[in-house]
């Protein structure tokens, strides 16, 4: 668990000081997915470089796992920093070193025997998919392919905390999606907690079972995704949330799925199909015609009982009606 305890940060440079965070207090259960999200400037990497101490806060406490992390020597700070893995917008990969040595790189500091680090390695690059590229240089690799040898490099050391900064920000799309599937693989499969900054909703969305709004250095609004989703309770709030969509204010005990029809679809009665062919209750709650590059898209978001026919059922049915469907991630 992480606790962050009226935790400020100010920049003096000469006369000149910058509060970059204020009074920042937030608590992020062991395991959870947790996202921090806020504008340019809002604080965000300030707030997660206090928390393994890379920025040292000026005042305030950050407790990792009942340690508190901002009075430690520095040799304590080194050994709890192991258990800290850390990913980057940029990579930070070493240029002069392969796939293999750049996720070593940590072991070899801490002088590893060579079998334990070749199992190690071996291991990582199989969950981050990247066996075949074990020995070429980052400089041949695409964005995301080095972003996963980020994430493995950040888990050589077992770390318990992994924090995420900006780290799908210089991604595509569709890259982002799997590195983000590739960190919910990795919390449930390992029990870390990942902690992601972003100025993106669609992150938050995506994976964050948790979140913070950071608004100039304040926090405006904290809690579960799904209730700041639903009921954004503040303007800064708001604006990330129609960065997606707008959404229902109530939420009852269906599954929300957002379905987009295409030309091939949008003439077709697909959701009283649905009704009549499986027998379920769909409760519509929103729908907009979005335009992409002058070609109209039109968006339902709808909400299914859960309860009477398996979901894979009626995503099948939809695909099948030329309907992309996206579940809303809030369990
Ligand atoms: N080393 C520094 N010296 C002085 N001011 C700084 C320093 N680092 C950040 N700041 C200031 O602190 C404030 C918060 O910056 P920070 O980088 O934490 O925000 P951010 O939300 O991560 O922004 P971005 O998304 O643009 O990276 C900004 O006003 C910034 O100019």
């Amino acid at each position: 668990m992480i606790q962050i305890k009226q935790l400020s940060k100010i920049y003096s440079k000469g006369k000149n000081q910058v509060t970059a965070l204020e009074d920042i207090n937030l608590t992020i259960e062991q395991g959870t997915i947790y996202g921090i999200i806020g504008l340019s400037g809002a604080g965000k990497s300030s707030l997660i470089r206090c928390i393994n101490r890379i920025e040292e806060p000026t005042s305030g406490e950050v407790w990792i796992n009942k340690v508190d992390i901002t009075h430690l020597s520095p040799g304590e700070l080194r050994k709890v920093r192991k258990k800290i893995g850390m990913i980057f917008q940029n990579f930070n990969l070493l240029s002069s070193k392969t796939v293999f040595e750049n996720i070593a790189f940590p072991l070899r500091l801490n002088k590893t025997p060579e079998n334990v680090v070749k199992e190690k390695v071996m291991a990582l690059l199989e969950l981050v998919d990247l066996k075949e590229k074990a020995h070429v240089y980052p400089s041949q690799l695409s964005g995301g392919q080095k972003q996963r040898v980020g994430i493995a490099r950040a888990l050589v050391s077992d770390p318990d905390v992994l924090l995420c900064d900006e780290a799908t920000s210089a991604l595509d799309p569709k890259t982002t999606k799997q590195i983000l599937s590739l960190l919910k693989e990795i919390n449930q499969s390992l029990g870390l907690t990942i902690v992601i900054i972003t100025h993106e909703m669609e992150v938050i969305k995506e994976v964050c079972t948790d979140v913070t709004i950071l608004e100039n250095g304040r926090v405006v609004e904290q809690g579960k995704t799904i209730d700041i989703f639903s009921k954004p309770g503040n303007e800064i709030t708001k604006h990330f949330v129609d960065q997606i969509q707008h959404l229902p204010t109530h939420l009852h005990n269906g599954t929300l799925l957002s379905l987009s029809f295409t030309q091939g679809s949008a003439g077709e009665p697909v959701i009283s199909k649905l009704i009549k062919e499986l027998q379920v209750d769909v409760n519509i709650l929103a729908g907009k015609i979005e335009w992409i590059q002058e070609k109209p898209i039109g968006k339902l978001t709808v909400e299914i009982d859960r309860n009477t026919v398996p979901l894979s059922q009626i995503i099948d049915y939809f695909e099948k009606n030329q309907v992309r469907v996206e579940v809303f991630n809030y369990e």
